[in-house]
């Protein structure tokens, strides 16, 4: 029975990253359209615009990050009912449903949405609507489109008002085939069957959207750092000397297939159109002046965003077999960013220049791109409480606006399309954007927009005849997201120096995608590198002439400065008991925050030498000795000096005396499986993981229950048991990236 006859309910979201935020919105905006009002909240106005426990219809979205923690905006809202004292009635008013977001990529998938789902029952709150957990893994929309499908009727039932629309779909309209596509017909077509598509591979180290590069998810989905990225690919992709990226599409693209459905599709609503531009030609604007995102609000920002001068660039790796690897070292004295080795922070990055000109092109404002524009809401518009983005200054110009607010890189989400269907005027290409955003369309969607990760520019580039407006992607394209990396020093051994490492991600053309690229801030560093005057280097060429990087032509590397901000919620720190052993695992960039680690230790040493101090083994691994053993001469110091006790170094790609020699970190854990399980159950040595969440992360928890089952004898239900318990304890701790 509904407690409150009224079509009032509370919508909450706890957001990292913004995509919770971003679905909730879109809740909010199809509940108007049912009738319904939304009263919708960020978790952290918990006590000042909502009181749980007195409400009786709650929505709740809320993802999941660092190692199966609440977002930070969450993090207050999650402690308060985590309280013992709270009564098993506390909540029985509640009637709730949630949607969880997370990445099963990660060891605790949806860790967060679960656990709260668990504490609500317990605090005797009852769902009116089964949960969801939406994975970026596979693509959020599959679990979240259809239990959004669902909620209304759920939702309606629960508040006992008419669910007139009960028979229909409620969100979908149904269109039967526009056209049929011949097989002569060469249709931009996203779907070749035959051919066995190069995607860029989360492995990889791309962030959520495929542009993005930290070496940590932790923002994204991040890159520790540690951006990895797709094969040494085709260089030429900067050394173009048009002011244009070059545009190839993909031959399996050019191919015709049969339409996914010869009956009905059901697309998404359209959204209504609601901004409006206007050119003042007559004004001046000066774009270095304006607020960054127009100083809106980082969710995971501890600091104010502040610019922190380059010290340092230098190449770790210049050898084609492996990825080109990069540190950065910056200069944070004026920052007011305090860190802990482990810790991560984050850097706010432009688009590329000439990515950015291009897509200005396409759109036909190239012209206008530097005019000076007011943006305002459509008078009359359709669309149930309109406004600009707050990230974007409702005056600035369009260049402005598509370098540094919008992510032009994430493959363009399902609402985008569907309004990109009204804009394209050839028949077959209109038919084939409808099978890509339609609920029938679900998995077509998923392996030829979001695997190949198909920029914006992508899509118009394959559906040539689409012409949008540019105030419909101003609509539509989410919010450019800063880029977190792990540091990899210690403040004692350089207070307000940090440095970072990262792999500059180069994504080839391929499988519909358009243009070579590179991640979009490891790219960006990469220009700085190139153009600073003591490393010109010519086998990347300069591009663009109007590269913003141009402006950097012969700076000294001391008067570059890079926009930056501290993180909030950082949990991956050493031990506060320094006699606590260490079992560090990190190959590639995720050796990063371990050499942070280690430097910390060694000036504690200095200091306190009479202190007992814990083992510490380090398990490093790349691909060949010669080309990408990152930090060698660090490493091998540090086991000199034995604040490393063991150094377990396993190179993939080199040849072999035999073939059971360790390739990966995870055959060293075999290798040392016993010593390994003494120092954990015996010296209650704590455990940490750091680097690629897709492969790695998975192994090296397999080994470890392998090893413990091993040298326990029991069974591997059991030892995985084990490896539970020390996760729990904070004793086995990740921070992984995708
Ligand atoms: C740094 C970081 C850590 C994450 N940790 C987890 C995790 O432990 N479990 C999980 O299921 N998802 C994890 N995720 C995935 C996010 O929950 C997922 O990408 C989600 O869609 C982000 O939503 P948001 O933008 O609203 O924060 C992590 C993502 C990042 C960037």
């Amino acid at each position: 029975m509904p407690v409150v006859p009224s079509s009032r309910f509370l919508l909450l979201y706890g957001s990292q990253t913004g995509q919770a935020k971003a679905i909730s919105e879109q809740i909010a905006e199809k509940a108007y359209e049912q009738d319904l009002k939304p009263e919708l909240h960020c978790l952290s106005l918990t006590e000042k615009k909502f009181f749980l426990e007195r409400e009786t219809c709650v929505v709740i979205v809320i993802s999941t990050t660092g190692d199966g923690e609440p977002p930070d905006t969450a993090s207050k809202f999650v402690r308060r009912l985590r309280k013992k004292t709270l009564a098993s009635d506390y909540l029985s008013k509640l009637n709730y449903t949630l949607l969880g977001l997370g990445d099963s990529n990660y060891t605790n998938f949806c860790n967060c949405g679960k656990t709260l789902d668990k504490r609500f029952s317990e605090l005797g709150a009852k769902r009116f609507y089964n949960c969801a957990w939406g994975d970026d893994a596979v693509g959020l929309e599959e679990a979240v489109d259809p239990w959004i499908d669902g909620l209304w009727s759920s939702l309606k039932s629960f508040l006992q008002l008419p669910n007139i629309q009960e028979n229909i779909n409620m969100n979908a309209e149904q269109i039967t085939e526009t056209t049929s596509l011949s097989s002569d017909n060469c249709t931009p077509d996203l779907t070749d069957t035959n051919n066995s598509c190069n995607v860029v591979k989360s492995t990889e180290n791309m962030n959520t959207n495929s542009s993005s590069d930290s070496n940590h998810n932790n923002s994204s989905k991040t890159e520790n750092g540690t951006l990895q990225t797709k094969s040494d690919g085709d260089k030429n992709a900067e050394s173009s000397t048009s002011s244009s990226v070059e545009i190839e599409m993909s031959a399996n693209i050019r191919q015709s297939v049969p339409p996914l459905s010869k009956s009905s599709l059901s697309l998404p609503v359209m959204s209504p159109s609601y901004i409006k531009l206007d050119y003042l030609s007559d004004e001046d604007i000066n774009i270095d002046n304006l607020p960054r995102q127009n100083d809106c609000d980082f969710p995971s920002a501890s600091t104010c965003v502040t610019m922190a001068t380059v010290s340092d660039i230098q190449k770790l790796t210049n050898d084609k077999r492996v990825k080109k690897t990069m540190l950065v070292e910056l200069d944070i004295t004026t920052s007011g960013i305090e860190y802990y080795p482990g810790d991560s922070f984050s850097v706010i990055c432009p688009n590329d220049t000439v990515e950015v000109n291009t897509l200005l092109d396409r759109l036909g404002v190239i012209d206008k791109k530097d005019t000076c524009i007011q943006l305002g809401i459509i008078e009359g518009t359709k669309k149930k409480n309109p406004s600009i983005p707050k990230y974007i200054p409702e005056k600035c110009t369009l260049y402005y606006i598509f370098t540094t607010c919008l992510d032009i890189r994430e493959p363009p989400k399902k609402a985008l399309l569907r309004t990109l269907v009204e804009h394209t005027h050839d028949s077959s290409e209109k038919r084939r954007l409808q099978e890509l955003c339609s609920k029938q369309g679900m998995k077509d969607y998923t392996e030829y927009i979001r695997k190949p990760s198909l920029s914006i520019l992508d899509i118009l580039n394959n559906f040539t005849s689409c012409k949008p407006n540019v105030e419909c992607l101003i609509e539509h394209l989410p919010r450019l997201q800063s880029r977190p990396y792990s540091v990899c020093t210690s403040p004692l051994i350089s207070p307000g120096r940090l440095q970072f490492v990262f792999n500059v991600v180069d994504i080839t053309k391929d499988c519909g995608r358009t243009y070579d690229r590179k991640g979009v801030c490891t790219g960006w560093i990469e220009q700085m590198y190139n153009k600073t005057s003591s490393n010109v280097d010519t086998s990347q060429g300069d591009g663009d002439s109007e590269n913003i990087c141009d402006k950097l032509e012969h700076v000294k590397i001391s008067e570059l400065l890079i926009p930056v901000f501290g993180r909030t919620n950082q949990s991956f720190h050493l031990p506060d008991d320094v006699s606590t052993p260490l079992i560090l695992i990190g190959p590639g960039t995720g050796v990063a925050p371990f050499i942070g680690y280690l430097d910390h230790r060694s000036i504690q040493r200095d200091r306190e030498p009479a202190v007992s101090y814990g083992d510490i083994w380090l398990l490093y691994g790349c691909r060949h000795e010669k080309a990408d053993y990152l930090f060698r001469d660090k490493l091998e110091s540090h086991v000199s000096s034995s604040i490393l006790t063991k150094l377990l170094v396993s190179f993939s790609r080199d040849d072999h005396p035999s073939s059971d020699y360790p390739r990966y970190v995870q055959d060293n854990i075999k290798l040392y499986g016993s010593e390994l399980v003494h120092m954990i159950e015996d010296k209650n040595a704590v455990i940490y993981v750091c680097g690629d969440a897709n492969n790695m992360a998975k192994d090296v928890n397999e080994a470890f229950i392998e090893i413990f089952s091993k040298t326990k004898d029991i069974s591997l239900d059991e030892a995985r048991k084990i490896i539970l318990k020390l996760r729990l304890a904070k004793r086995y701790k990740e921070d992984v990236w995708t």
